[in-house]
């Protein structure tokens, strides 16, 4: 077993190291689901909803994963080197960070019909912004065999409930049909196990699903999103290199977008590839907890499962609903 030095920088700027007493948490909302079944970004909605905090437990594994991958070990030979990953991370430090302007979930999604705006999160390792690089298909697709390792799962169950503890808001009083009512502080976990294993006594469990392809084709609308993002991103600064667009000197685009993403079937197969393995590993395999609530979000809106999840936890926490219609 091994014992990740950890600090999270959150909303609120509380900063944690690992070996502090933990508070005992308020109100926890756990959210599990497969592959893009939708987690992360309804998590951060509903704890800005809420003013919870949020913590995304596959970015620990995720990182994990980048630290195997920057030491040149192969996906083959990752059980032979546990024990030299093991102490990789426990050198390493990680800091969560919410923003509060949109992540990359919302491109082309809420922000763009200006509706509801998701905060982005940004990861450090080792003060290093790797939020964009543990996202990349090499850790995707080696992720899931890191996170099936007992003594990973084992130290990074200690930094998810430290981290949440850091993270947690802090309890407010409100007024509701003439009474005070306390509101605990709370914080919002996804990941697939937070439920079962990290967290089997949160207060709200949801099961978050949708069908295969519906979550493929919303990965590959993000990421073909991203592709052109950058690609605007860069004609723009070309345009300026080279005295502005509006010259009329060329008409040519200053790049081409390059196609060079996953079609929607490579997706899709990467998503069951993974989602098999953390179903069917030895240890906290995803499973749904026999108290969560399960939300097939195929045919919902994001704001409605938004709003439907934050809506349960307000009455669990004995509130008005705020968005029956
Ligand atoms: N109900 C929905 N309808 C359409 N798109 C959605 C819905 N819920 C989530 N999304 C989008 O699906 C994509 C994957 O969601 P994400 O939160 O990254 O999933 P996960 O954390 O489970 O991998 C994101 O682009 C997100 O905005
Ligand atoms: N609580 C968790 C969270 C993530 N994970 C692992 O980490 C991987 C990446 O998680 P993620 O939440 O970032 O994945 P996406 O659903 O965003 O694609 C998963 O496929 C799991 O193998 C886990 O085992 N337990």
């Amino acid at each position: 077993m091994f014992c990740a030095r950890v600090r999270v920088l959150c909303s609120t700027s509380k900063f944690w190291s690992l070996g502090r007493k933990q508070p005992a948490r308020e109100f926890t909302i756990a959210i599990d689901g497969p592959a893009a079944s939708g987690k992360s970004s309804t998590a951060r909605a509903v704890a800005k909803e809420l003013g919870f905090g949020y913590i995304d437990s596959g970015s620990i594994y995720r990182c994990a994963t980048l630290l195997a991958l920057r030491q040149g070990i192969a996906a083959d030979k990752i059980d032979e080197h546990i024990s030299e990953l093991a102490s990789l991370i426990s050198e390493a430090s990680m800091e969560i960070r919410i923003q509060k302007d949109a992540g990359r979930h919302t491109i082309g999604l809420a922000a763009a019909a200006g509706r509801l705006v998701v905060p982005g999160v940004q990861v450090l390792l080792n003060s290093e912004d790797v939020s964009k690089e543990i996202r990349t298909p090499e850790v995707n697709r080696l992720v899931a065999k890191v996170a099936s390792d007992r003594s990973v799962r084992e130290a990074v169950l200690h930094m998810q409930r430290a981290l949440a503890a850091a993270a947690e808001s802090s309890s407010t009083t409100i007024r509701q049909k003439g009474k005070d009512i306390k509101v605990p502080g709370g914080v919002v976990m996804d990941g697939r196990d937070i439920g079962t294993t990290v967290f089997p006594t949160a207060e709200l469990k949801i099961y978050l699903d949708a069908s295969p392809m519906a979550r493929a084709i919303r990965r590959w609308d993000e990421l073909s999103n991203q592709v052109k993002d950058a690609a605007k991103a860069k004609r723009l600064s070309n345009s300026r290199n080279t005295g502005g667009a509006g010259d009329g000197q060329s008409t040519k685009p200053a790049v081409t977008v390059q196609a060079d993403y996953p079609s929607v079937e490579d997706i899709a197969r990467e998503l069951e590839q993974r989602d098999y393995q953390d179903i069917n590993r030895e240890h906290s395999p995803l499973r749904i907890a026999s108290d969560a609530v399960v939300i097939d979000n195929t045919n919902l809106t994001f704001e409605q499962q938004v709003y439907s999840i934050a809506d349960l936890a307000r009455e669990r926490m004995g509130l008005e609903r705020k968005h029956d219609d």
